[in-house]
């Protein structure tokens, strides 16, 4: 049976590449449909031949290349493929095909595999520049958009219906980190809202219990971590610029108690994280000292090298 299956499913494809209505509409029994991830197309062959041939007409370079087959005992036959569109563009799909006794097939299910959102965590000491970096790369690379855990938790805390908002206030006041069963649901909120496919999560991951609530809720299956975006900059510095920033944020953490709670946060929980991706290859570290359009010209290279990384 499992021999057949491949065969007959071989077959199809070999069918499907050269393009002919007739040839793949005898390869359908004569109650047959056909779903992708565009269109349904049934409940006769002639009309999935019809809508396979519109397919051709439409993209006349399309072909299919065979990744793997999947058979079992049943009568169904899971093919994992390559959709060779153009020189540019491959789509990894899987198609369900099912057939009837005499080897027709029934009904064919087609999903496209979606490419995992890209993501760049960005970390630094406070006022190392993250927020004005980010918002230099949303401006000039229109796929990416600047997630801010700092932000979400601020509009969060803001919000009179939320039953976070006093303990975010309290935490942030304090200098310490809001628990991540918070935070990750607010950043996977603005992700979907934001319609992108790159993101930079600024601010995040700062403790372990961060990159642990990451794990479980986004994890590898979610999201194509591709490194931590690090800017280094000096404590003296910081605070100088955190001080300024102070006189209009508006924060309630950009005076001197705060600022070195923050501090003191950075050293001791967020520091490790980063030298653990350090560890394994996966930090960009940028001096952060200089003036920001100098350190734009450092992150832009970053972003394009991350651009250019391919998509899992
Ligand atoms: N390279 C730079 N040189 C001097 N000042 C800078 C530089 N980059 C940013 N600033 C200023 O420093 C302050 C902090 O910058 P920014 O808000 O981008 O830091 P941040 O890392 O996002 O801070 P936080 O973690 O506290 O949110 C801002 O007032 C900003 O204008
Ligand atoms: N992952 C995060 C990010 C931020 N916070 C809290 C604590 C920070 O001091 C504050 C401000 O963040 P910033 O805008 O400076 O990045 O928000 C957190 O608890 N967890």
């Amino acid at each position: 049976m499992a021999e057949r299956l491949r065969e007959l499913t071989t077959t199809y494809f070999k069918v499907w590449n050269s393009h002919d209505q007739a040839g793949i509409e005898a390869l359908h029994s004569e109650k047959s449909t056909l779903k992708d991830w565009n269109a349904e197309h049934g409940p006769t062959r002639a009309d999935v031949a019809k809508g396979i041939a519109g397919i051709w007409k439409d993209v006349p370079t399309i072909k299919i290349e065979i990744v793997d087959l999947f058979t079992s005992v049943t009568n169904t036959c899971v093919a994992s493929i390559r959709v060779i569109v153009d020189a540019a563009t491959t789509l990894k799909v899987t198609d369900v095909i099912e057939y009837d006794d005499a080897g027709l097939v029934v009904r064919l299910d087609a999903y496209v595999a979606q490419p995992k959102p890209k993501v760049l965590f960005v970390l630094g000491g406070p006022g190392a520049g993250k927020g004005t970096q980010c918002a230099k790369i949303v401006e000039e690379f229109s796929d990416w958009a600047h997630i801010s855990a700092g932000d979400c938790l601020r509009a969060e805390r803001q919000d009179p219906n939320s039953k976070d908002g006093e303990l975010i206030e309290q935490i942030i006041k304090e200098g310490k980190i809001v628990p991540v069963a918070i935070t990750v649901k607010l950043l996977q909120k603005a992700m979907v809202a934001s319609k992108k496919s790159c993101f930079l999560i600024d601010g995040f991951p700062r403790n372990l219990d961060n990159v642990t609530g990451w794990k479980e809720n986004v994890g590898e299956l979610g999201a194509q971590v591709c490194g931590v975006l690090y800017y280094e900059a000096k404590e003296d510095e910081l605070e100088k610029r955190l001080l300024s920033r102070g006189e209009t944020s508006g924060r309630s953490d950009d005076n001197i108690d705060s600022i070195r709670k923050r501090f003191k946060t950075y050293i001791s929980e967020t520091m490790p994280i980063i030298d653990e991706y350090k560890a394994k290859n996966l930090v960009y570290t940028v001096d952060g000292m200089p003036p920001a359009d100098e350190v734009w010209k450092v992150t832009q290279g970053i972003v394009r090298q991350v651009e250019a990384m391919p998509p899992m």
